[in-house]
């Protein structure tokens, strides 16, 4: 039996993914795995048994990953599962960085008692005139599942797009369209386009990405999409640049004291990923992670430990996470020598400053020996999945 702590709500559609052999809930004590969303895990208390931690979602700032991977707890995230949920809300802001749409609803709401109002509304509708998109210069900063997906749609609106992604993957390279050009610098981006929109992770390189030295560079009037997360803008910064007009509007999913009732600038409440198919799409993804690594020990979409994911052939799995340091598989492969126990399937990814190592053997491992694997120098932590 797994036991499964629930942060957030978590779409019953992937919870249904779980058999008898889980049970999960908000008040979980001794869990093997964590589902969360954008819940704070800086001042968690990991417990002794939690062995994985997913994200259904993209952005893990909210896990402390470094302290997870000393702990050997695996942290996952659900990679492009909301992507097409946040492209949707940004199409919409970018309309609402355009056109006066959410001014003149607001001008419109206070005409309530006024008898005239279809003449009135007329008259007063030339103060809400905005530009259309079309033939503008859209700069995407960050060309992940959502940025891709962005400046696909813009394209697709009759935008010419400009994509900053000095680390894309392979596989938002060949999904991007061939219409998008390629900046190979920020000051591109930020000399020539009119809107700008950033999709990067918050983590301590990107904290106040777009900042004075950044908008100084932009058009006048340049209209900001921020739907990646609050921090990589500084605010301070942005507060004078809307308030000289630098910047003509600034459109973010994520809330903040100073951003609050302010001219031109529009907030909504982290709505990105709020969609029922998104929420399925990112619990369904999450479930599946915790599943196949609680049972099999396979590793797919980890954001702190190499991916690794082999097909059961044997009876006994032994999964181990060590520091990415010399002798470690000698040590073990020795250990299993002296105790005449043959390895069927053996494999080890290292990523950074650790690694993880998955054993098959069709022979039975004493618990002294995972103990003696254990204690040795550099060894993280080693579990035994004994499959019947
Ligand atoms: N508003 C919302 O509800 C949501 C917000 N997000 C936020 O959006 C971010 C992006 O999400 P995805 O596109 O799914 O992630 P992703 O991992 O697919 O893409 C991120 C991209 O940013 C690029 N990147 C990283 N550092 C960069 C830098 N310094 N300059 C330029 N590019 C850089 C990476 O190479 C990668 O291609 C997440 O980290 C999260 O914070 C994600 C989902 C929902
Ligand atoms: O996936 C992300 O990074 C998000 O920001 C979505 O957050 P949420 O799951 O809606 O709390």
């Amino acid at each position: 039996m797994y036991n499964i702590k629930l942060l957030n709500k978590i779409s019953k559609i992937g919870l249904d993914v779980f058999d008898e052999n889980y049970s999960y809930n908000e008040e979980m004590v001794n869990e093997d795995a964590i589902l969360v969303r954008s819940a704070s895990l800086h001042e968690y208390d990991f417990g002794e048994n939690l062995k994985a931690i997913a994200r259904a979602g993209a952005g893990v700032n909210n896990i402390p990953i470094d302290k997870c991977s000393e702990k050997g707890i695996v942290v996952f995230n659900t990679p492009g599962a909301n992507a097409n949920a946040v492209k949707e809300l940004v199409l919409c802001a970018l309309f609402l960085s355009s056109r006066k749409i959410i001014e003149s609803i607001r001008w419109v709401d206070t005409l309530k008692d006024d008898q005239n109002v279809a003449k009135t509304a007329e008259k007063g509708k030339s103060n809400f005139v905005g530009p259309e998109i079309e033939g503008k210069t859209l700069g995407v900063i960050g060309l992940g599942a959502i940025g891709v997906n962005v400046a696909n749609a813009a394209i697709k609106l009759g935008m010419k797009v400009k994509g900053y992604d000095p680390y894309i993957g392979v596989n938002a390279a060949w999904a991007l369209s061939k219409h998008a050009k390629h900046a190979i610098s920020l000051d591109e981006i930020y000399q020539e386009c009119d809107y700008i929109t950033i999709h990067i992770p918050s983590n301590s390189e990107t904290k106040g990405f777009l900042n004075q030295d950044a908008f100084a560079q932009m058009k006048d009037g340049v209209k900001i999409l921020n739907f990646a997360r609050g921090d990589l803008v500084n605010n301070e910064d942005l507060l004078v640049n809307v308030a000289n007009g630098k910047v003509g509007k600034y459109i973010s999913d994520f809330a903040a004291p100073e951003l609050i009732g302010q001219e031109n600038i529009i907030i909504l409440p982290h709505l990105g990923a709020s969609t029922p198919e998104s929420e399925d799409n990112c619990a369904k993804m999450a479930v599946k992670e915790v599943i196949e690594y609680l049972e099999n020990g396979n590793i797919i979409n980890s954001v702190n430990f190499p991916d690794v994911n082999q097909a059961r052939i044997s009876k006994t799995r032994l999964c181990i996470i060590n520091k990415n340091v010399p002798n470690i598989l000698a040590n073990i492969s020795k250990l299993f020598a002296d105790h005449n126990l043959n390895i069927e399937n053996m494999v080890n990814r290292s990523r950074g400053e650790y690694a993880y190592t998955i054993i098959d053997t069709n022979d039975e491992v004493r618990q002294d020996i995972i103990e003696r694997i254990e204690s040795a120098k550099g060894i993280v932590s080693v579990r035994s999945i004994v499959k019947e």
